[in-house]
């Protein structure tokens, strides 16, 4: 049996030298349950949903939002968009590499979480509003791409400031306490829309331990929204307060909900009040589905200007975009 490298690295951040203790497999907790919550009639229904996010949110840290607005069809063509754009040669792709330490581009096989030490079998093109100069695909490249992306971000970024709105309420903050720090208008926007391709595992690297996916992590964000595809699963969840028990419990890839999680900026800012969730992507196991699997995630995350503050003093003040260059920094090469 190999060993796994467990990095040792210290970090300034105390949510890196917690996701560094990560990295085994341990087991599957089939018990605990990611609920689904129904955005239906939202504006009259707000004080109810406000209390079912917030218990899932504080219980479990992971919730799936169904009636949530967002049409199949806008699902179905952005995952189109994406399909087609990870099918461009790579010299192609090439053109619109990741720009250092900046959220925006393609990249393939360069995400080593602190918790493997190991890239993530995977490619991803990352859509950050103000940092896009030179990275969007032409007409000719992919008709429609840009379009349907800024689109879509749009779409998840309403429904983002909705649950965060409801947050706000529960935390005594101002109802658009979160939507003014994510003001998508400002050149500091730095939330991103995530497009997700993660390539299929041959049969030799099947049985093989340190081979993830997505190695386990909290998100750096305030708040994900995530859009799976069906039969296409490995998503997995393990609350932090549970995180020594490594008992991790897999979320379902439904198509029309959108899968939910707290990040460490959120985290902070509520003073632990929301607490963000390790999860990870593991490899398909022998028998398993082993091909492709796609996903887009949007991050919404305060903008670079916004100072994240703690009341209670846990934690110091940090601006957003200190905190994100850090986490950036410990997941990507220079
Ligand atoms: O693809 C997924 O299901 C999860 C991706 C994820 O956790 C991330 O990119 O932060
Ligand atoms: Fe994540």
């Amino acid at each position: 049996m190999s060993a796994i490298v467990i990095p040792t690295t210290k970090h300034s951040l105390e949510e890196l030298n917690r996701e560094s203790q990560m990295g085994r497999i341990g087991t599957e907790d089939r018990e605990r349950e990611v609920r689904q919550i129904s955005l239906k009639n939202f504006e009259s229904r707000r004080a109810e949903i406000t209390q079912h996010l917030w218990s899932a949110a504080t219980d479990i840290g992971f919730f799936q939002l169904v009636d949530h607005g967002i049409d199949m069809d806008e699902v179905n063509h952005a995952f189109e968009m994406s399909a087609k754009f990870f099918a461009l040669p790579k010299d192609v792709k090439s053109k619109f590499s990741l720009k250092t330490g900046q959220n925006a581009g393609w990249e393939y096989m360069s995400q080593v979480r602190p918790s493997t030490g190991t890239a993530d079998q995977k490619e991803s093109y990352q859509f950050t509003r103000p940092r896009m100069e030179g990275l969007w695909p032409s007409e000719d490249e992919i008709a429609g791409f840009k379009a349907t992306l800024e689109d879509f971000e749009h779409k998840c970024y309403e429904t983002a400031m909705f649950v965060l709105s409801c947050f706000a309420d529960k935390l005594g903050l101002d109802r658009d306490f979160f939507t003014q720090a994510h003001d998508p208008t400002s050149p500091t926007y730095q939330s991103t829309l995530r497009l997700i391709h993660y390539y299929p595992l041959p049969d030799e690297m099947l049985d093989e331990e340190n081979v993830w996916r997505a190695g386990a992590h909290t998100d750096f964000d305030a708040l994900t929204l995530l859009f799976q595809r069906k039969g296409q699963g490995g998503l997995q969840v393990l609350p932090g307060a549970e995180a020594q028990t490594h008992a991790w419990t897999p979320v379902p890839p439904l198509e029309d909900a959108i899968t939910c999680n707290i990040g460490d900026m959120l985290m902070r800012w509520s003073d632990d009040a929301l607490p963000s969730n390790f999860h990870r992507v593991r490899a398909p196991h022998r028998g398993e589905y082993s091909g492709p699997r796609y996903s887009i995630a949007y991050f919404a995350q305060a903008n670079t200007d916004v100072l994240i503050t703690s009341a209670s003093g846990k934690y110091p003040s940090i601006t957003a975009a200190d905190y994100l260059a850090q986490r950036i920094a410990a997941n990507f090469a220079e």
